[in-house]
């Protein structure tokens, strides 16, 4: 692969059903060790999106490419081993254990290692994630938040080029969220997210992509992106960049405004 060859490529993506326009002419490319957050309002056509990109929903129009080559000329089984999606519908089967279920990530490889080698692969990828205590425990006693460690432990053991999480934080509590993703960062993979929550984005992403109505606001980097212009009129919320008051960072925090000083003479300089 050309070193300039962006990892995956979207080129005028387009999604129709039922004569609604879902996803319209969306182009955008991500590069090997990007961590792209797609964001946007309920509705805004974040999961269509992702979908197109890992192949799971057939585009109406455009298309997309995986290391230079078109997205729909890869089987299931050619796009398995190359990505990982940990999607909010998976429904695994409550009575299997954690580690069965790590291990099915290795079903796109079966055939290329021994088996001992592909248990321990997996049981690597609970390690990292840390879940080895669970690792006989069954999915169906895991709680929401454990299960969704689970999801990405059988995404990890599954060693994708890239990795695709659809809201992987939506069970979990403040830190849990902020500690998941900061578990993705640290394995240094390729991935593509949608992210409901605006404060994780900054802390996580090295590109992001602002959807409103179906049609891309923005792709760019965290700051570019989440202009106070922009998110203002997409999320009606405010983005305030502060010192953080004890550590050496800056924090960028999302406040809905006060409608009463809103309409008071407050200028934007006061809290830019
Ligand atoms: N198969 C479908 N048929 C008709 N409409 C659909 C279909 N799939 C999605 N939609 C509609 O397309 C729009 C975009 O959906 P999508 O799930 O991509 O949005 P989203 O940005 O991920 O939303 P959310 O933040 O609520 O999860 C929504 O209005 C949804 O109802």
């Amino acid at each position: 692969m050309d070193a300039s060859q962006p990892l995956l490529e979207a080129r005028e993506l387009s999604a129709t059903a039922n004569g609604q326009c879902l996803v319209s002419a969306v182009s955008l490319s991500v590069a090997a060790g990007d961590r792209l957050a797609i964001i946007g309002p309920n509705g805004a056509g974040k999961t269509t999106l992702l979908r197109m990109l890992c192949g799971t929903l057939r585009p109406s129009a455009g298309d997309v490419r995986f290391s230079g080559r078109r997205l729909e000329t890869f089987s299931a089984a050619e796009r398995a081993l190359h990505m990982a999606v940990v999607g909010q519908t998976d429904q695994p089967d409550p009575r299997l254990a954690v580690i069965d279920y790590v291990e099915l990530g290795r079903v796109p490889h079966a055939g290329l290692r021994r088996r001992s080698e592909q248990r321990d692969i997996a049981v690597e990828a609970l390690r990292r994630t840390g879940l080895l205590p669970l690792l006989g425990r069954t999915i169906g006693s895991l709680s929401g938040g454990e299960r969704q460690r689970a999801q990405l432990a059988r995404a990890v053991a599954q060693e994708p080029k890239i990795l695709f999480l659809d809201e992987p934080t939506n069970h979990l509590d403040p830190r849990a969220r902020s500690e998941l993703l900061e578990l993705v960062s640290q394995f240094g993979m390729t991935v593509v997210a949608v992210l409901h929550d605006l404060s994780l984005v900054t802390p996580f992403a090295t590109r992001v992509a602002v959807m409103n109505e179906a049609r891309l606001q923005a792709f760019a980097g965290p700051r570019e992106a989440l202009t106070k212009q922009l998110i203002r009129q997409i999320f009606g919320v405010d983005v305030l960049r502060l010192r953080h008051p004890t550590e050496d960072r800056e924090l960028t925090v999302f406040d809905v405004p006060n409608r009463a000083s809103s309409h008071s003479d407050l200028t934007k300089e006061q809290y830019s």
